[in-house]
């Protein structure tokens, strides 16, 4: 009888799929009654796609997060028609929607360098308007990651993900023995007692050198990106890919994984991970998952099994280590929980962060 055994760890990832600002366009220049000038138009604030940025790398180098559009001239002898004030642009990831507080859909971002206008820059002053500028449109945004699902299979062909879809979810997955099967990614959703739904999308299968863009490569990566957790999925026996490849434990399975996230975009190592070791039915399961569990404790003193360039910086703390069968149906069920437990977990941590951010944001309004 296997014994059902699971490793908790808690881990506070610092992956962002949704990022609050505050954006005002500049305010318009004076105009300049006596002679009938007109002020500069404020600057506009602008988000701008862009593949190099992330939510995260937008946070860390404006940690203010407030975008200001350029403040327009005001209107002189010299120059009758004040400058327009400085656009503001904010460099945002591709594949992004961009809402209002309450909201409302501004626009999206699907294609490297769309742009979108968050915040209209005041008008300059002029004959019209008594030569007395306006300011800004003034508001906080959201921005967010468009996700395929709320968690991402990752492993090496045949690990067994599109089986393990099925026995979780009522997706039909395409299921085949040899490797590459799954081209594009399959959302499976997993139902609860209450009503609850969580997707799951089955990516296609992960090879090493996929940072390279070898095999399904970047075509991967990019998906993983849009998921906010991952599940990594191990054959507890191991794998090799093709004949002149070595063979690979599950630990060493588990580690290039990581690294060839890792090596695509380092921010994707930080999100929350589960574990889930599949085939626990073949011989000998039981005695691979407990070497499997005592390398994962003490991943520094197995690394040297790892070639030196797919040693990853850090080592993922995973969340659950859940042994199943997708083939028996063995710990689906207790599978099942943790990733509900997991994902409840993350979003009780986002209202908290939020509320603790509005809270700041009116305390300082009112010093
Ligand atoms: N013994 C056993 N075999 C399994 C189990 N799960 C999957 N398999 C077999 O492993 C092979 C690969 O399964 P898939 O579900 O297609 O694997 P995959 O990871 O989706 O593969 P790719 O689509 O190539 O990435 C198939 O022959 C499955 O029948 C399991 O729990 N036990």
């Amino acid at each position: 009888m296997v014994q059902l055994s699971r490793i908790c760890f808690r881990k506070y990832g610092n992956f962002m799929d949704n990022l609050r600002l505050y954006v005002r366009g500049g305010s318009g220049g004076m105009g300049l009654p006596r002679l009938g000038g007109q002020g500069g138009n404020g600057g506009n604030v602008w988000v701008v796609a862009s593949k190099k940025m992330t939510l995260k790398s937008i946070k860390d180098k404006y940690p203010l997060k407030r975008f200001i559009g350029g403040v327009g001239a005001n209107s002189s002898i010299q120059a009758l028609k004040g400058d327009r004030g400085m656009d503001k642009e904010i460099l945002a990831p591709v594949g992004i929607s961009v809402t209002n507080d309450d909201g409302k859909i501004i626009g999206e971002l699907n294609i490297e360098g769309e742009r979108l206008m968050v915040a209209k820059g005041g008008s300059g002053g002029s004959y019209h308007t008594a030569f007395q500028p306006s300011k800004g449109q003034a508001k906080h945004i959201r921005l967010d990651l468009k996700l395929v699902a709320d968690l991402g299979l990752v492993g090496f062909p045949n690990a067994g993900k599109s089986s393990l879809l099925t026995a979780l979810s009522n997706a039909t997955p395409e299921i085949a023995s040899y490797a590459f099967t799954t081209l594009r990614p399959e959302i499976g959703k997993l139902m609860y007692k209450d009503h609850k739904q969580i997707s799951v999308a089955d990516l296609p299968g992960l090879i090493e050198g996929a940072h390279l863009n070898k095999g399904m490569g970047h075509n991967f990566l990019k998906h993983v990106e849009r998921t906010k957790q991952l599940m990594f999925v191990v054959d507890v026996t191991g794998f090799q890919l093709a004949s002149k490849t070595p063979f690979r434990s599950a630990f060493e399975a588990v580690q290039l994984l990581t690294k060839e996230l890792e090596l695509y975009k380092e921010e994707l190592v930080s999100k929350p991970a589960l574990l889930v070791v599949n085939k626990m039915d073949l011989p000998d399961a039981e005695d691979k998952l407990a070497e499997l569990k005592e390398q994962l404790e003490n991943p520094d003193e197995f690394s040297d099994l790892l070639p030196d360039d797919m040693i990853p910086k850090n080592y993922i703390a995973f969340r659950h280590v859940v042994p199943v069968s997708a083939a028996t149906k063995f710990g689906v069920e207790d599978l099942k929980n943790c990733i509900r437990q997991s994902l409840d977990e993350s979003a009780e941590m986002e209202t908290t962060d939020m509320h603790r951010e509005k809270l700041q944001a009116l305390r300082s309004s009112l010093h």
